[in-house]
């Protein structure tokens, strides 16, 4: 069977799916993830009709990071015979000022997205890796990077600006945004449940092991709490989110540390993980008794709250609101309590709704609709790269 292979590399999670192409149609024949890599890992696969293809738990000493889910995914995946892959899909997090949509992937493009590397430590190195790999056991197969950067283009120059001498603009030091593949999906789907939602101005919440949140108007990223890097704005994983300058400044004059013992400390160390002292796993934090978790969550869910005020701010109002990424999709604790704090907005949760998982979680009488919708970066991705490949006649 033709098939499209999607890889997605996230902070703590390798998802992967195979999508069956007839004509323009594509469908969904594997799901599965290796997540909870370093913490608890778990491979996990369903195919079409949602049956366990499957689940195996390793010890976070067997997959400790990224490279070695890709070795643990491939070996499953070579054990598929039925699928011939006539393309690969790959998410990419960071495309720099030059890429500003989906792009067909050959050396010297690689070369490009290996120059952002330490925009985005945590990931490029695990997008590019596969990628890598593929070209050299399948060099037949066209590959396509679509970017999470890509989305956000739109933003005109007062919001994709620091208020830097304007030179560093030109070199590509800018707001850029991230998790855009996820957006993109979201906006799409909401236009088929809600089309009259997406007209409107709409705040997109991605929580999960990276977070942030964008701002969307009439279909539109205008705004994102993300910046430069996927660093800024909501506090993640392991990453601080919004953190003054001043910080770093001192670690490096005061305490003599190195950019790479900033670098591990901003991306691995900080954030949830960093607060609590106890894990970057917001299911860990919730179980836990421990009051510095209860510190960890509290903060994160504080820092939501100003963030949607702020991204509300940009919009100039706010007519829906929309969780989604592992937190957002599974916690209806946190929606609960992100939602409390937008009540001077004029939103009110049905707590049964949200308990019970529905798609709208909010009251009739609430002025801002609530919706819980799961994304799917890799279904775009395909998409994409089907479109691409046949551009290219490849396909
Ligand atoms: N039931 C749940 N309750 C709370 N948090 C959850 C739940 N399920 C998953 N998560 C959180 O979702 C995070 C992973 O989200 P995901 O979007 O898959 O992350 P990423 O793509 O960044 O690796 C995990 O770190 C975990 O904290
Ligand atoms: C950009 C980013 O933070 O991605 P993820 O949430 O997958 O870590
Ligand atoms: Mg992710």
């Amino acid at each position: 069977m033709d098939a499209i292979l999607v890889i997605n590399a996230g902070s703590s999670s390798l998802k992967f799916q195979i999508f069956a192409v007839a004509g323009d149609d594509l469908s969904h024949h594997v799901r599965g993830q290796i997540d909870g890599i370093g913490v608890r890992p778990r491979l996990r696969a369903t195919g079409a009709d949602g049956e366990v293809l499957i689940d195996q738990a390793f010890t976070p000493k067997d997959v400790p990071d990224l490279p070695a889910a890709i070795t643990e995914t491939r070996t499953w995946l070579n054990g598929l015979e039925r699928f011939r892959f006539r393309a690969i899909g790959h998410r990419v997090v960071h495309g720099g000022p030059r890429y500003d949509g989906p792009v067909l992937i050959d050396a010297n493009v690689l070369k490009q997205l290996a120059s952002y590397q330490d925009l985005a430590p945590l990931h490029q190195p695990n997008n590019l890796a596969p990628i890598q790999l593929a070209m050299e056991i399948a060099p037949e197969v066209p590959q396509v990077a679509c970017f999470d950067t890509a989305f956000h283009r739109g933003h005109d120059e007062i919001a994709s600006s620091y208020a830097l001498p304007s030179a560093f603009y030109e070199e590509g030091v800018r707001r850029y945004g991230f998790h855009g593949l996820s957006y993109e999906y979201i906006t799409g789907r909401l236009s088929e449940i809600m089309p009259d939602a997406v007209k409107g101005k709409v705040i997109i919440a991605h929580l999960g092991s990276g977070a942030s949140m964008c701002a969307v108007s009439d279909g539109r990223s205008i705004e994102s709490t993300m910046g430069f890097t996927a660093l800024d704005g909501l506090p993640m994983g392991t990453r601080p989110g919004q953190l003054d300058p001043g910080v770093v400044l001192h670690l490096i004059t005061a305490k003599g540390m190195s950019a790479d013992a900033v670098s591990d400390l901003l991306y691995h160390e900080s954030g949830l993980k960093g607060l609590s002292g106890q894990s970057s796993d917001m299911r860990d934090l919730l179980a836990s008794k421990n009051p510095r978790a209860a510190l960890a969550v509290d903060h994160f869910v504080y820092r939501s709250g100003m963030m949607a005020g702020m991204l509300a701010a940009a919009l100039g109002g706010l007519d829906a609101f929309v969780f989604t990424a592992g937190v957002g999709e599974n916690s209806p604790e946190i929606r609960a309590r992100i939602a409390d704090k937008l009540g001077w907005l004029g939103v009110e949760i049905d707590h049964v709704a949200n308990e019970a998982g529905a798609t709208c979680i909010s009251t009739h009488a609430s002025r801002i609709a609530l919706y819980v919708i799961p994304t799917d970066e890799e279904l775009v991705i395909a998409r994409h790269t089907l479109t691409i490949v046949r551009e290219k006649a490849q396909l």
